[in-house]
């Protein structure tokens, strides 16, 4: 018999699969609400036009297919990390930083999880936010460590239970690890107030976690690049020697190109050399080196002034736009007469809407009116348009009457 008999059919990504369904579905009013990648009003794949012009200036380029250095271009890591604690940063400057291109933010993360699974010191469990990214949980167990939760989403607000949040970080072991969404919250949309991180920063100094922060929508969330950064550098300006993973698969429209980065904030520059040659000794037997194209359309941006300018604007204009939707459908609602409260809608941030629907209802939504989404109720506000709001508020309304 054969070698593969045992192997069992696995379950479709929870994510991803919902795409699958979306695909095989042949209502023409479908809606796809679940994975987390950016539309326009008209439900098309976008191509920032900054992202374009780069294309254009490195195909004018005789540029070589060489492999890229086992930690990626060096231009690349440099504009990565700058553009995370922003050009004036202090440790920067004194080169505290060991910085690689993962492969996009997952990648960035998986070698992240294993660099702390053969380096970490402490205690060697990951904290994540209850709930949070589907992935993190697989990536962070694969990597070798043990994964716990902390409060982090209150049910009942559909907003932060941040009391929770700050029991139950004080009940984590000290020298652990603990994960941090920069910015834009998946899947709830949640994030604490500037105030909130600060509490959360001085409290995670005093129990001596390591801060993990996981930054894949930097610009995408508030429009700003520097607002959204804003735990980031708090928390390195209070001096957390911080692990970070960036991702440009959503502010750069860049997806299946992969171009992501992990970087660690270290104590010194000799630290920070020590620490980047194991990590390339872990990225070698993994992948070797990573992808070029997406890292070159990345250096091209942010080291030309004028694109980089027309970059903002263009991550600008899908913030704003997811912004917008939101208040639509909120008040779409609103004015169907739901008798819920659906401010939260509007409350949250960034490419997802926990909505509070639970599983039976967000089955329904699929079933009954070829409505995308993921179990948990998450909704991708990059699926609504102004073309498929009503339709969509109609199905929500229906369904949570
Ligand atoms: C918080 C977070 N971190 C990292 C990633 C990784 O993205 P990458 O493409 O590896 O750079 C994603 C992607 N989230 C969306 C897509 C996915 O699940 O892969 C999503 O939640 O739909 C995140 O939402």
């Amino acid at each position: 018999n054969s070698w593969w008999s045992a192997v069992q059919m696995g379950p479709p990504d929870a994510i991803l699969g919902v795409t699958e369904a979306f695909k095989r579905d042949t209502n023409p009013k479908k809606i796809n609400l679940g994975v987390g990648a950016y539309r326009d009003d008209n439900g098309k794949p976008f191509i920032l036009p900054s992202v374009q012009k780069a294309e254009e200036i490195m195909a004018k380029k005789a540029l070589d297919k060489e492999y890229a250095p086992i930690s990626g271009p060096a231009d690349f890591c440099k504009l990565s990390i700058e553009l995370a604690l922003g050009e004036n940063s202090e440790e920067l400057k004194a080169g505290l930083n060991a910085t690689v291109q993962g492969i996009s933010g997952t990648g960035s993360l998986r070698v992240g999880g294993a660099f702390l699974s053969s380096f970490f010191p402490g205690n060697k469990e990951v904290y994540l936010p209850a709930p949070s990214w589907g992935n993190h949980t697989p990536i962070f167990k694969h990597s070798g460590l043990n994964v716990k939760s902390y409060r982090y989403y209150d049910p009942k607000t559909c907003g932060l239970d941040f009391q929770g949040a700050l029991d139950d970080i004080s009940k984590i072991p000290e020298r652990s690890t603990i994960l941090l969404h920069a910015c834009a919250h998946n899947p709830t949309g949640v994030d604490p107030t500037s105030e909130q991180w600060q509490e959360m920063s001085a409290l995670i100094k005093k129990k001596n976690l390591f801060p993990y922060f996981d930054m894949a929508y930097q610009g995408f969330a508030s429009g700003s690049v520097d607002k959204d950064a804003f735990a980031v550098r708090l928390f390195v300006r209070d001096g957390h020697q911080i692990a970070l993973a960036q991702s440009y698969a959503k502010n750069m429209g860049l997806y299946g190109e992969r171009a992501g980065a992990f970087s660690l904030i270290t104590s010194s520059k000799e630290e920070a050399d020590r620490t980047l040659s194991q990590l390339k000794i872990l990225i070698r037997p993994m992948y070797s080196n990573p992808p070029i194209h997406g890292a070159r359309i990345v250096s091209t941006i942010l080291s030309t002034p004028e694109l980089r300018s027309e970059w903002l604007g263009d991550v600008k204009e899908m913030a704003d736009r997811i912004i917008s939707i939101r208040s639509k459908l909120r008040s779409t609602l609103e004015n169907l007469g739901s008798k819920r409260n659906w401010q939260h809608i509007t409350d949250q941030i960034g490419m997802f809407c926990f909505t509070g629907m639970n599983a039976e209802q967000s089955t329904r939504l699929s079933n009954d009116f070829s409505i995308y989404l993921t179990k948990d109720g998450r909704i991708s506000m990059a699926g609504v348009t102004t073309k498929n709001v009503e339709y969509l508020a109609h199905g929500i309304n229906e369904v949570t009457k």
